[in-house]
């Protein structure tokens, strides 16, 4: 057995993208959750120091030949969603988009959405020009990334417009935005987040395919091994944990008793606020969960219903 197979051996695989839009805040999340790991220089592939974990760190690239496939670590970040619904890997940080495009939503389930890596698939076509609407696409040449994804959706449009054009989907690499310039394609289908890109290229969406955001991702496939069972439900509480810690404030106040009502009003808490009597007769503290992006409403609600001393304080984790 080589060295690689052994170190692997009885861990739970979880794969995470090596580069990209992806990478850091995987790590952030990674790092929230403690879940520590050493990166060998050789391989993608890091073993964690305090769990029965290996990390599958996944970039675009084909897997070199010397390495039997399983333990492949060179391959498409589109990878990652296929080797979880096949059960190769047990968990994964990926795109939606790339879920969709590695046509697996039947054999993973996304266990919990992360906030980053938000993004729309668009289809953009030059801001000048005739092609404006879907229709005026039938027979001309799409250029992509997504070709599965794209290639479904002209063919069902093609068989809608029913006049015997066929669209052509191009699989491009890279640099898709350019393709139009360059005359390779008449549209393109990529991500768009700012728009800048595309605006840059002289085009404009016309058509939004889907929505997407990384999502933490399970396998479908029965997990046989108790311990990687436990590791599993662990992971998944400890990222959902951190997660939480992000979306939610503490915020503390003083109020007199009489405002109570209307100040718990901005501050309901996630169960109930805490209320504990202050030694000053007549007043209470409340404690309260607070969802960060409603934290300003809040406070404003606070301070006209009588709250004094009121702290927001960050939280560094949690578990609701
Ligand atoms: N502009 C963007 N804004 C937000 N999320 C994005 C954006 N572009 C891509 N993503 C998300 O990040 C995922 C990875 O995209 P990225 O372009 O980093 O992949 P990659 O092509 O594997 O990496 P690289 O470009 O470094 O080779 C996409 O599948 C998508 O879910
Ligand atoms: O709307 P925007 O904010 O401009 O983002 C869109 C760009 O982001 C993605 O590419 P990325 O920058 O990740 O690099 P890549 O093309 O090398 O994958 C996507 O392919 C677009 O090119």
């Amino acid at each position: 057995m080589d060295l690689l197979s052994e170190s692997l051996k009885g861990r739970l695989l979880f794969a995470i993208p090596k580069k990209g839009r992806l990478y850091e805040k995987c790590i952030e999340l990674l790092s929230g959750a403690d879940i520590q790991f050493t990166r060998s220089n050789r391989l993608d592939i890091a073993l964690s120091r305090n769990h029965n974990l290996a990390l599958y760190v996944y970039s675009f690239g084909y897997s070199t030949p010397s390495y039997p496939r399983r333990y492949s670590v060179f391959l498409p970040a589109s990878d990652i969603p296929r080797f979880v619904g096949e059960g190769n890997v047990a968990l994964g940080i990926t795109g939606q988009d790339m879920i969709a495009e590695a046509n697996v939503q039947d054999l993973v389930t996304e266990v919990l959405p992360l906030g980053f890596g938000k993004c729309r698939l668009q289809i953009q076509t030059p801001e000048r020009g005739p092609l404006q609407s879907l229709e005026s696409l039938g027979g001309k040449t799409i250029g992509t990334s997504f070709d599965v994804l794209a290639g479904k959706f002209f063919s069902e449009q093609d068989a809608q417009r029913g006049d015997g054009k066929q669209t052509k989907v191009e699989y491009l690499d890279g640099s898709v935005e350019a393709a139009c310039t360059l005359g390779v394609a008449d549209a393109i289908v990529d991500l768009v987040e700012s728009g800048e890109t595309m605006r840059a290229a002289g085009l404009h969406a016309i058509h939004t395919l889907m929505t997407s955001e990384a999502v933490l991702i399970q396998s479908n496939k029965q997990v046989d091994n108790d311990a990687h069972k436990q590791l599993i439900k662990k992971i998944i509480s400890r990222i959902k944990g951190v997660q939480a810690a992000k979306k939610y404030v503490l915020c503390n106040y003083n109020i007199e008793r009489k405002h109570l009502d209307q100040a718990i009003q901005f501050t309901p808490g996630r169960r109930a606020p805490t209320v504990s009597p202050l030694e000053d007769d007549g007043w209470v503290a409340v404690s309260s969960m607070v969802e960060r992006k409603q934290l300003a409403e809040s406070m404003d609600g606070l301070e006209n219903s009588g709250a004094h001393d009121i702290l927001v304080i960050a939280l560094d984790n949690c578990r609701v």
